[in-house]
């Protein structure tokens, strides 16, 4: 039903009286062309889904004569207004988890730049976030590799390694399948980025966080305070994309459920040495 201030606008309501008295609107979003009478739509009853309007449609007395007066004409199927009549429960939630989303990593960024409320902070969490960058661990993994002198360390690092590009590939996939922009307060000054590293969605950071947090306490024997130290380390990561104003909050979560099952991924895809040596021996 129009609203009582639609009504009252004086702006001409957007009700016509219908040929069949019945009331029909003319589309909400579409100017109206004075030369011919807009094409009438079915009055969507408030609840009704649009395909229930439809079928309510192809059923009306109109359609069913096949033919109508002039004033009624072949009545089109009703519009897809810019305004949803009637938006889905999903499409209301989401829309409501993004609004918070965004509402709290505003407030969360408080290092996004000198002068934030939190800017002395910034340095110690640009620390952390080259803690978590891929260059870092990519040399580090690599490095521990050539060093090791056992077979078991060897194949360790190797995995590492693996996992570390397979996070990179899939990261890279997904962030330019969604490509959902960064947070407008972020200040893009991250050091070697691909070009991918401009959307925000899934954080790279809490992927690569997650995925070697687990595979450090998997295979690496650490004591109780060590370990938690990793987890620390790790929830530290994600918190810092968010406050520099990197990345959404859900982004981060997102990247951290990413990362936890890349690790999965790495488990079932591990070379053992017997499997490396056949695949060098192919190359060889
Ligand atoms: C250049 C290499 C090897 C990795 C890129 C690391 C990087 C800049 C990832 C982006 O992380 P966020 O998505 O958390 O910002």
């Amino acid at each position: 039903m129009p609203s009582p201030k639609a009504k009252n606008s004086g702006r001409g309501s957007p009700v016509l009286g219908g040929a069949n008295g019945r009331y029909e609107f003319m589309s909400l979003t579409k100017p109206l062309n004075r030369s011919s009478p807009p094409p009438p739509l079915l009055l969507q009853r408030q609840g009704s889904d649009p395909t229930t309007a439809r079928l309510r449609l192809s059923e009306s007395p109109t359609r069913r004569r096949g033919s109508g007066s002039s004033s009624a004409g072949q009545v089109p199927p009703p519009e897809e207004d810019g305004i949803r009549l009637n938006p889905s429960f999903a499409r209301v939630a989401l829309s409501s988890l993004l609004a918070v989303d965004l509402w709290m990593s505003k407030r969360l960024g408080v290092c996004a730049c000198e002068d934030s409320a939190w800017g002395s902070v910034r340095p110690l969490m640009k620390l952390i976030e080259i803690s978590g960058h891929g260059i870092p661990w990519l040399a580090g993994a690599a490095y521990c590799l050539y060093k090791s002198d056992s077979a078991a360390g060897q194949e360790v690092m190797l995995n590492l390694l693996m996992g570390l590009l397979l996070d990179l590939i899939l990261v890279t996939i997904v962030k330019a399948s969604v490509r959902r922009r960064r947070p407008a307060h972020n200040r893009m000054d991250m050091f070697a980025t691909f070009s991918v590293d401009r959307y925000s969605f899934p954080s790279g950071h809490a992927t690569r966080a997650a995925m070697c947090g687990r595979f450090l306490l998997a295979h690496l024997v650490l004591a109780a305070p060590l370990r938690v130290l990793v987890l620390l380390w790790a929830g530290l990561v994600g918190l810092s994309r968010v406050m520099l104003g990197r990345h959404n909050v859900t982004d981060v979560v997102f990247g951290f459920g990413m990362g936890y099952c890349q690790y999965n991924l790495v488990e079932v895809l591990w070379l053992s040495p017997q499997t490396l040596q056949g695949l060098l021996g192919h190359l060889a």
